[in-house]
C-alpha cells in the first residue's frame, strides 16, 4: 500500500492506496496533476479516487472487454470515456509514449479516440479477446494507442467531456462511423477553437500578449475574438506543474485576479536561492507581468515570509520590464536563470496555451528567450547555465567566437525558427550588429529580453541599443551591477529602453526632470533654496516612479555566506623622483587656478595619476609631450622601482608568494602600461603569471581564467579593470592589490569582488595602493564620499565611468586635486581625525551626516537683505559647513577601519602586509584596516 497525506477543508488525512504498478511503456500520471489537489480543495475526496485510477493503471475488472461493468455514474447507455496513450509506431526496444488524448467506446469493441485537445484522431475496433482490453495496441491513423484508465469520476468525466465537445449530454446519441466521428471533431474543433499542440506559435502568442501585455494595444477585432474565445473556451479545472504542498518553502509567484494557476519556481532550482534571490526572482516576475508591487521595506528578513505565498497584485500597465541593480555577487545570473527557467516552462494563464488533460501547462509564458552580454560573460552564463540546471534540460544556444559571420546567421536564423532544440541564446553586444537582420526578421519569436552589464545601452545613439530597440521585444531584464549613471540623459535612455514611454518622450522628461535636478546641482544655485527644494522634489518623483521596477541590493547581504574579508588601505610614499615629476608637472603646466574645471584639466590629472603609479609612464603620455617640452628631463625618471606604490606591491607580492600557504595574488589597474611594468618586475622576480586586459581575444579570455583558477603554478593574475573586471570568477586568488584607483567606486568594487564570491573558501585580503599625499589620495577621498552618497539614494552613483563629474566639482575642489602634501603621512587621516595612528572611527562618532542639511542653514539665512559683511560671513560659514559634510560622509565610509602609523603600530593585522613593511617601512607612511569579521555562516 502507498500512503497519501491529502489536504483538504478538514485538514490533513491519510489516505491508503494500492501500490503502484508500473505498466510497460505508460508514463506514469502525477497525482498534482489532478485539479483539485489543492489545499482546500473540498474535492480531496474526488481526487483520491482519481488518484486511485491514476496509480493503478489496469483495474483488475477491467481485464478483458466483456467483463467490463458498467460501473460509470450517468452512463446509462453504456459508453465509456477512457485516457489514451498515444506514440507513433517504432521499432526501438524501449519504446515510450509521445502524448495523451482519450478515447469512447459506445459497444464493447468500438473506441473513438481522441487528443488531448478533443481532436478526434481515428476509431479503432478491438477484436482479440485472448488479449486484455488494457494491454492492447490499436493501431489507427498511423499511430498506436493505448487505453489507459476509465474515467469514472464525474467531476474528471465533466472536464473530459468538455474537451470533447459533449456536455452534459456527452456521447448521446455519438455515432462511431468514422464519417459522422470525423464530421464531430471538425464541429468540436471549430466550436471550441481548443489550443491545439499544433496550434501555431503565433496564435499561440497572440493569445498570450493579449493576457499579458498591458502595455500593448489590443485591436478591436482581436478584442472581440478574444471575447468569444472566453465565451466558447469552457471552463476548466488547470493545475500548477508543481504541487506546492510537496515543496519545502517554495517560492510562489505572484498573481493578476484573472490567473488561473499558481507560477512555482521549480524547486531544482529555488532550494538553491537565498531569501535576497528568492525575493529578487519575484520582483523581476512581477514586473514582466505588469504586476504592481506594494511598496515594502527591502530588507532581506522582511522578504523572507512573503516569498512562498502568491499575493493578488493589481496591474501596472506601465511596466512591462525591469532593472536587476543588485551589487556584483547577489546573484543576478542565477535570479535570472531561474526566471527564465519558470517563464519556459509556466504561465498563470493555462487557458491559453496547451495543456495537459489534467490542466498542467505545456507550454509556458516564454519559449524564446535572448540573452545579450559582454562577450567575457558568455561562457560565465553558459557554466551557470549547466551548474544550476544542467544544460540537458535547457537548450542554450551560444554564438562561438570562432564561428563566421555567416555561420552565426545561419545559428540565430535556426535557433528563431526551430520550435524546441534551444530556448535561450546568449549573445555578445560586440556579435549583435553582425546578426541583427536575423534576429529583426524572426522578431517575433522572441519573448524576453536580457541584457546583462546593461549600463552600457546608456547611449541614445548607440547602434547596439537601436538594434535591441528594434527586435521590440515587450519583456526585459537589465542587468547591472554599476548603478545607472547620473547623467540623466543615459539615465532617460535606460529607463525608456526598458519600460518604453515611462517617463514620457524626452522633450518632457527634460523639462520635467533634467532641468530642475540639474539646476538644483549646479554648485552656482548652492544658495537658491527654491531651485534645491525644486531639484529635491523632482529627483524623489523621478526615484518613485523608477523604484517601481529598480531593484538594488548591496552586497553586504553576502557577509554572511562569503568567507572573512580584510580592507587595507597602504598609503605609499612618494620617491623623490615622483615628487621631482610632480614639481616639473606643475610648474610646466602654469595652472590658471582661478578659471579651472574638470574638463579642461583632465589631461593634467591623468599625468599625475600616471606619476603615482610609476614617472615611467609619461613618456608616452601625449598631454606631457605636446605641452610640457621644456619641463622634460625624461632619463631621470626612467628607472624600474621609481613609485612608493611599486616598491609596495613588489614587498608585497613576494611575502605572499613566500609567507603564505601558496596563496595567489590578483593585481588590478585601470592602465595597461601600468600592467606593463608590473608584469615586467615580477616576470623578472621569477613569479609565474597570466594576464587578461582590453587586448585579450575574447575567445582566449575563459582559458586564460580557467588555467590561473586550476594550474598551481600561476601565481598571480594581473588585470585591467575596465575591461575584464565584470563577472570574472577568481576565487583560487585569496589576496587582491588595487593598484590605483577609478573615481568610481563601483569599478573598484568590482575587481574587488573577483576574488571575494561565492566558491572563495579563504579569508580575502583587499589591498588599496595610494600615494600619501597626492592625486592618488584625493581620489580615494572623493570616492569614500560617492560611496556614501550611492548608500543613499536607489540608483545614483553619481559617477560617470572613466572620469569624475565635473558638476560636483567645486574650484576649491580641483585646486586640491593639484596641491601635493610631501610632509603628511595620510592627507586622509588629517581630514578625518587628530590621532596619533593609533585609533579608529565608531559607529557612534556623530559629525553631520545629511547631505543638504549645512547648504539649507546657510541658503535660509542668505535669502534674506543683509551687509557685504554678513554675507560674506555666511558664505564662509556655508563652505565649513560643506567642508565638514564631505569630512562626515568619508569618516562614515572608514568607520571600522583602524589607523595606524605604522612606525608606532607594528601590526598592521596582518602578517602579509606586516612583513611587508618590514622590508620597505620607508615606503608606508600610513594604514587604515579594517580586520574581516568571523564569517556566521558560509555555505
Ligand atoms: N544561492 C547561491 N548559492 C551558491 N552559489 C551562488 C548562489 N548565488 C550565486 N552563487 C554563485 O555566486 C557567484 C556570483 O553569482 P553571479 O555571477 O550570479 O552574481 P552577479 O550578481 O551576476 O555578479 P556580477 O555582477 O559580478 O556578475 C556565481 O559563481 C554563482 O554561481
Amino acid at each position: 500500500m502507498i500512503t497519501v497525506w491529502i489536504t483538504s477543508e478538514a485538514g490533513l488525512s491519510q489516505m491508503h492506496l494500492p501500490k503502484y504498478e508500473n505498466k510497460p511503456f505508460k508514463p506514469p500520471r502525477r497525482l498534482s496533476q489532478v485539479g483539485s489537489v489543492r489545499p482546500n480543495s473540498s474535492t480531496a475526496k474526488v481526487t483520491v479516487k482519481r488518484c486511485v485510477g491514476n496509480l493503478a493503471p489496469a483495474p483488475l475488472e477491467a481485464k478483458g472487454a466483456k467483463k467490463l461493468k458498467c460501473e460509470s455514474q450517468g452512463l446509462q447507455d453504456g459508453r465509456k470515456i477512457y485516457t489514451v496513450v498515444h506514440r507513433k509506431p517504432s521499432l526501438k526496444k524501449h519504446k515510450t509514449w509521445d502524448g495523451d488524448g482519450y478515447a469512447i467506446s459506445k459497444s464493447l469493441n468500438t473506441f473513438s479516440f481522441y487528443d488531448n485537445s478533443g481532436k478526434f484522431i481515428a476509431n479503432s475496433v478491438y477484436a482479440d479477446e485472448q488479449e486484455q482490453l488494457f494491454d492492447h495496441i490499436f493501431k489507427a491513423a498511423s499511430l498506436e494507442l493505448q487505453l489507459d484508465y476509465e474515467i469514472t469520476d464525474a467531476e474528471e468525466r465533466r472536464e473530459a467531456e468538455i474537451v470533447l465537445g459533449k456536455p452534459d449530454n456527452a456521447l448521446k446519441g455519438q455515432d462511431v462511423s468514422e464519417a459522422t466521428s470525423k464530421r464531430q471533431a471538425e464541429s468540436i474543433r471549430q466550436t471550441l477553437c481548443v489550443t491545439a499542440e499544433k496550434a501555431s506559435v503565433s496564435n499561440i502568442k497572440a493569445e498570450q500578449k493579449r493576457a499579458f501585455s498591458p502595455m500593448l494595444r489590443k485591436s478591436k477585432g482581436s478584442e472581440a475574438s478574444s471575447m468569444k474565445d472566453a465565451k466558447l473556451k469552457p471552463k476548466r479545472n488547470y493545475s500548477p506543474l508543481f504541487d506546492v504542498s510537496k515543496i519545502e518553502n517554495p517560492v510562489v509567484m505572484n498573481k493578476a485576479r484573472d490567473a488561473d494557476i499558481d507560477v512555482i519556481v521549480d524547486p531544482l532550482i529555488s532550494r538553491h536561492l537565498r531569501p535576497h534571490q528568492r525575493e529578487g526572482v519575484k520582483f523581476m516576475y512581477d514586473c514582466l507581468l505588469g504586476l504592481a508591487r506594494p511598496m515594502e521595506p527591502s530588507s532581506a528578513t522582511a522578504m523572507t515570509d512573503v516569498t512562498s505565498k502568491s499575493l493578488v497584485l493589481e496591474p501596472d500597465a506601465d511596466i512591462q520590464g525591469c532593472l536587476l541593480a543588485d551589487e556584483m555577487g547577489l546573484g543576478k545570473t542565477l535570479m535570472t536563470i531561474a526566471l527564465i527557467w519558470t517563464l519556459l516552462k509556466q504561465t498563470p494563464k493555462v487557458s491559453q496555451v496547451p495543456c495537459s488533460q489534467h490542466g498542467v501547462p505545456l507550454q509556458g509564458l516564454c519559449q524564446k528567450v535572448l540573452i545579450v552580454c559582454p562577450v567575457t560573460l558568455i561562457g560565465n552564463w553558459r557554466r551557470e547555465f549547466d551548474k544550476w540546471l544542467n544544460l540537458s534540460r535547457i537548450g542554450v544556444l551560444t554564438l562561438s567566437a570562432n564561428n563566421t559571420a555567416e555561420r552565426d546567421k545561419y545559428d540565430v536564423r535556426n535557433f528563431l525558427r526551430i520550435q524546441r532544440t534551444y530556448q535561450v541564446l546568449i549573445i555578445g553586444y560586440e556579435k549583435l550588429l553582425s546578426v541583427s537582420e536575423e534576429l529583426r526578421l524572426g522578431k517575433d519569436s522572441l519573448d524576453l529580453l536580457v541584457c546583462d552589464e546593461g549600463h552600457r545601452l546608456k547611449n541614445g545613439a548607440s547602434k547596439i541599443l537601436n538594434t535591441l530597440k528594434s527586435l521590440d521585444v515587450g519583456r526585459k531584464i537589465l542587468l547591472s551591477g554599476t548603478p545607472i549613471q547620473n547623467d540623466l540623459n543615459e539615465y532617460y535612455t535606460i529607463i525608456d529602453f526598458i519600460n518604453p514611454g515611462i517617463l514620457g518622450n524626452y522633450s518632457q522628461f527634460k523639462k520635467r526632470f533634467i532641468n530642475p535636478i540639474s539646476r538644483a546641482r549646479d554648485p552656482a544655485n548652492k544658495f537658491n533654496e527654491v531651485a534645491v527644494q525644486k531639484g529635491e522634489e523632482r529627483s524623489s518623483e523621478m526615484i518613485q516612479i523608477t523604484q517601481r521596477f529598480i531593484l538594488r541590493r548591496t552586497s553586504s547581504i553576502l557577509t554572511k555566506y562569503l568567507p572573512p574579508r580584510t580592507d587595507l588601505i597602504l598609503c605609499c610614499r612618494p620617491t623623490e623622483v615622483q615628487i621631482s615629476a610632480f614639481r616639473d608637472i606643475l610648474q610646466g603646466a602654469q595652472l590658471d587656478l582661478t578659471n579651472l574645471n574638470f574638463n579642461s584639466s583632465l589631461a593634467l590629472i591623468t599625468l599625475l595619476k600616471k606619476v603615482c603609479n610609476s614617472p615611467t609612464l609619461i613618456q608616452n603620455d601625449s598631454f606631457y609631450n605636446s605641452k610640457l617640452q621644456e619641463a622634460k628631463v625624461l632619463n631621470k625618471y626612467n628607472r624600474a622601482l621609481n613609485s612608493g606604490k611599486l616598491k609596495v606591491l613588489m614587498a608585497l607580492v613576494e611575502r605572499i608568494r613566500n609567507g603564505t600557504d601558496n596563496e595567489k595574488v590578483v593585481v588590478v589597474s585601470n592602465y595597461t602600461q601600468t600592467l606593463d611594468i608590473i608584469e615586467n618586475l615580477m616576470r623578472s622576480a621569477d613569479m609565474q603569471i597570466c594576464r587578461l586586459d582590453g587586448s585579450t581575444q575574447a575567445k582566449q579570455r575563459d582559458s586564460i581564467v580557467c588555467s590561473f583558477n586550476n594550474n598551481p603554478s600561476i601565481f598571480a593574475f594581473l588585470l585591467s579593470a575596465k575591461s575584464g573586471g565584470v563577472g570574472l570568477n577568481l576565487t583560487a586568488a585569496s589576496r587582491l592589490v588595487l593598484f590605483d584607483n577609478d573615481w568610481n567606486p563601483s569599478v573598484d568594487l568590482q575587481a574587488m569582488s573577483r576574488i571575494h564570491r561565492d566558491g572563495q573558501k579563504r579569508h580575502c585580503y583587499i589591498y588599496r595602493l595610494v600615494t600619501t599625499g597626492c592625486i592618488d589620495e584625493k581620489i580615494l577621498q572623493r570616492q569614500l564620499m560617492k560611496h556614501s552618497l550611492s548608500q543613499k539614494f536607489l540608483c545614483d552613483s553619481t559617477a560617470n565611468e572613466g572620469h569624475a563629474d565635473d558638476d560636483l566639482f567645486s574650484k576649491e575642489d580641483l585646486k586640491d586635486l593639484f596641491t601635493i602634501s610631501c610632509e603628511t603621512l595620510s592627507n586622509t587621516h588629517d581630514l578625518i581625525c587628530s590621532c596619533k595612528g593609533n585609533s579608529e572611527i565608531s559607529a557612534n562618532d556623530n559629525t553631520p551626516t545629511v547631505k543638504q542639511a549645512p547648504i539649507k542653514r546657510a541658503a535660509t539665512k542668505l535669502n534674506h537683505w543683509q551687509s557685504a559683511l554678513e554675507a560674506r560671513r555666511l558664505i564662509e560659514q556655508s563652505e565649513s559647513e560643506n567642508n565638514n559634510e564631505k569630512i562626515s560622509l568619508m569618516k562614515r565610509c572608514l568607520v571600522g577601519y583602524k589607523h595606524i602609523d605604522p612606525n608606532i603600530v607594528n601590526d598592521l593585522m596582518d602578517p602579509v602586509a606586516t612583513e611587508a613593511f618590514q622590508r620597505v617601512s620607508n615606503d608606508i607612511s600610513f594604514v587604515f584596516v579594517k580586520p574581516g569579521e568571523p564569517t556566521l555562516e558560509v555555505t
